[in-house]
């Protein structure tokens, strides 16, 4: 039976948004047809930016159908955890770095009843990750590093997104493999044709504000043939 090509996901980061009328936003990229939206929570102290809290995303929620992940780039994310799940965001995203006891974070994530993803720095090992997959829904790798929208994509990321790829390969449930920073149109491919299948992009799709919908199938389609030349971009029919 032939292979299908893994369709590949566009999850923007709302940090490009009008934060005055994110309801709207979010709608928009809604009618676009992203699949999820990442909203990036950043706390002054593990990364020299400060974003939204809780409040913020809860207040969206009900404008919304499409799931929302929690990027946090925070210190010690152990106590807010319950927060952003009540804020209705069904996958928390948590950096390697930031943990203590990162096994412990993503157990208590499940027991909140959402799904788990780690983040790892541009200087983080794949190998950060390799200990707690039995608990990992999702692998992000940054492509930049985290606190800014709007930066250059580091071309060095792609060996460790194809290490990410080939630990998860393996595992005997599904890890999403998504990449965060400077994704457009000039380095989807790249992440992609290294491991990637889940394409978090912020400036360069809100670039394109009055044909959002064009631009994430004209992403989404370049993506996809980065897939379809790849063998971790098959899965059996
Ligand atoms: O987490 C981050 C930055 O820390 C990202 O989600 C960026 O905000 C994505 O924006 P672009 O690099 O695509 O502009
Ligand atoms: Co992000």
């Amino acid at each position: 039976m032939q292979p299908t090509v893994v369709r590949p996901r566009i999850v923007p980061s709302v940090l490009p948004a009008d934060f005055s009328r994110l309801g709207e936003e979010c709608r928009s990229l809604e009618h676009a047809g992203v699949d999820r939206i990442q909203w990036d929570i950043m706390d002054g102290s593990f990364v020299p930016n400060m974003t939204m809290g809780p409040d913020v995303i809860a207040s969206v929620r009900p404008q919304v159908g499409l799931e929302f992940e929690a990027h946090l780039m925070v210190q010690d994310p152990d106590r807010m955890l319950s927060h952003w799940v009540s804020a209705g965001c069904s996958l928390v995203i948590v950096h390697a770095e930031a943990c203590t006891h990162l096994h412990r974070t993503l157990a208590a994530v499940h027991e909140l009843g959402a799904r788990a993803g780690v983040a790892l720095n541009p200087a983080t090992p794949a190998s950060a990750v390799a200990h707690v997959l039995d608990l990992v829904d999702l692998v992000l790798v940054m492509t930049v590093n985290p606190g800014f929208g709007g930066q250059d994509y580091l071309a060095s990321m792609e060996r460790k997104i194809a290490e990410v790829r080939s630990l998860i390969q393996d595992q005997p449930h599904e890890i999403e493999l998504e990449v965060d920073g400077g994704i457009g149109r000039n380095t989807i491919n790249g992440s992609a044709r290294a491991g990637a299948t889940t394409f978090c992009v912020g400036s360069a799709l809100f670039r394109h504000r009055d044909r959002l919908a064009d631009e994430v199938a004209h992403l989404r389609g370049l993506a996809e043939s980065a897939l379809s030349d790849s063998a971790h971009g098959k899965e059996a029919a």
